[in-house]
C-alpha cells in the first residue's frame, strides 16, 4: 500500500474570510440641528466584542439604536451578513421586516430596564415574550427556554416569576439579558449595561458577559464612556466624538498607544 493511500482523508481547510458580519457605511442622523451622526463607518467581524467609547453626545446611542434597526438614519447602508439578508440593505426593510429580523437575529441590553423589559410582567415571562414574537407557542417549552436563557444570564432562577419592578438593578440587567440572547442572537448590542450599578454589582454583570461571549462566541456591540468597562471586555475599539469616528483599532494598540488627542485625553484621564 502506498503511504498516499494510508494517508487519512482531510477535511480542507475552513476558508478564513474577510467579509465582516456587520457593515455599516456612510451611517447619517440629524435631530434638528444637532448632527447625531455625521456619516459613520463601522465594521464588525464575527465573534468579537467592539467597544464604543465617547464622551456624552457623542452619537454611541445613536449609532446603536441604528445598529438595532429603531432609529431611521439620513443616510448611509447596513448589512449583515447571515444567509437570510446577504446583501439587502437593511435600512430598506418595512418595519414588519425589521422587526422579525431584530426578533430573529439581534438582542439588546439598555441601559435603562424600564426600556427594555415590562417591568410589572413576570421576569420569565419577559423573556418568554421575545420567544412568542419569533414564533414559539406552546407553553411548556416558552418556560424552559425562558428558563435556560435566565440560567446562562446567572439570574437566580428561583425568582423568575417575579417581575423586574421587585428587583434590584443587577437582576434587571440580568433579565434584559436573558430576553436578548433567549434565541441565541447573531449580534448583541450594549448600551451601558451596567452604568448606575455598584461596582460589584457591575463586575458581576461584566463576568457574565465575558462567560457568554466566550462559551458562545456571540458578537458584540457594547457601548460604554466608560473606559475601564471597554477595556476589560473589548477586542477593538471605536472612539467617537461628536458623531463621528475619531479612532478605531485593537483594544490594547488604543489604549496603549493612543494616536488622536481627543484619545489621549480620554485615556490620560482614565489614568
Ligand atoms: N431623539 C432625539 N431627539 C433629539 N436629539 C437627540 C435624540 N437622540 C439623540 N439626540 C442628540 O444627538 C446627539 C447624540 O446623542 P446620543 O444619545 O447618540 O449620544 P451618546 O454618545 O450615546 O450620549 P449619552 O452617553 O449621553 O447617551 C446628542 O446631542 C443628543 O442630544
Amino acid at each position: 500500500m502506498s503511504l498516499t493511500m494510508a494517508m487519512p482523508q482531510r477535511e480542507p481547510p475552513a476558508l478564513v474570510t474577510a467579509a465582516p458580519l456587520l457593515a455599516m457605511t456612510g451611517v447619517a442622523r440629524r435631530y434638528g440641528d444637532v448632527e447625531a451622526l455625521k456619516g459613520v463607518d463601522v465594521s464588525v467581524y464575527a465573534g468579537e466584542v467592539l467597544g464604543i467609547v465617547g464622551e456624552s453626545g457623542s452619537g454611541k446611542s445613536t449609532l446603536l439604536r441604528a445598529m438595532n434597526l429603531e432609529e431611521e438614519p439620513d443616510a448611509g447602508r447596513y448589512t449583515l451578513d447571515i444567509p437570510t439578508h446577504r446583501g439587502t440593505d437593511l435600512f430598506t426593510l418595512d418595519r414588519y421586516e425589521r422587526r422579525m429580523l431584530r426578533a430573529r437575529e439581534i438582542g439588546i441590553v439598555y441601559q435603562n430596564p424600564h426600556a427594555g423589559l415590562r417591568m410589572r410582567h413576570s421576569s420569565s415571562g419577559n423573556v418568554a415574550e421575545r420567544l412568542v414574537i419569533a414564533g414559539e407557542r406552546r407553553f411548556g417549552e416558552l418556560r424552559r427556554r425562558a428558563k435556560d436563557a435566565l440560567i446562562a444570564s446567572d439570574f437566580p432562577i428561583a425568582r423568575m416569576d417575579r417581575p423586574p419592578v421587585e428587583l434590584s438593578g443587577g437582576m434587571q440587567q440580568r433579565v434584559q439579558l436573558a430576553k436578548a440572547i433567549a434565541l441565541e442572537p447573531t449580534l448583541l448590542l450594549l448600551d451601558e449595561p451596567t452604568t448606575g450599578l455598584d461596582v460589584s454589582v457591575q463586575a458581576l454583570v461584566l463576568d457574565t458577559l465575558k462567560r457568554l461571549q466566550r462559551e458562545r462566541r456571540i458578537t458584540m456591540v457594547l457601548v460604554s464612556h466608560d473606559l475601564g468597562v471597554i477595556r476589560t471586555m473589548a477586542d477593538r475599539v471605536m472612539v467617537m466624538r461628536h458623531g463621528e469616528v475619531v479612532e478605531a483599532g485593537l483594544a490594547d494598540q488604543v489604549f496603549q498607544d493612543p494616536q488622536h488627542a481627543y484619545t489621549q485625553q480620554l485615556v490620560h484621564a482614565k489614568l
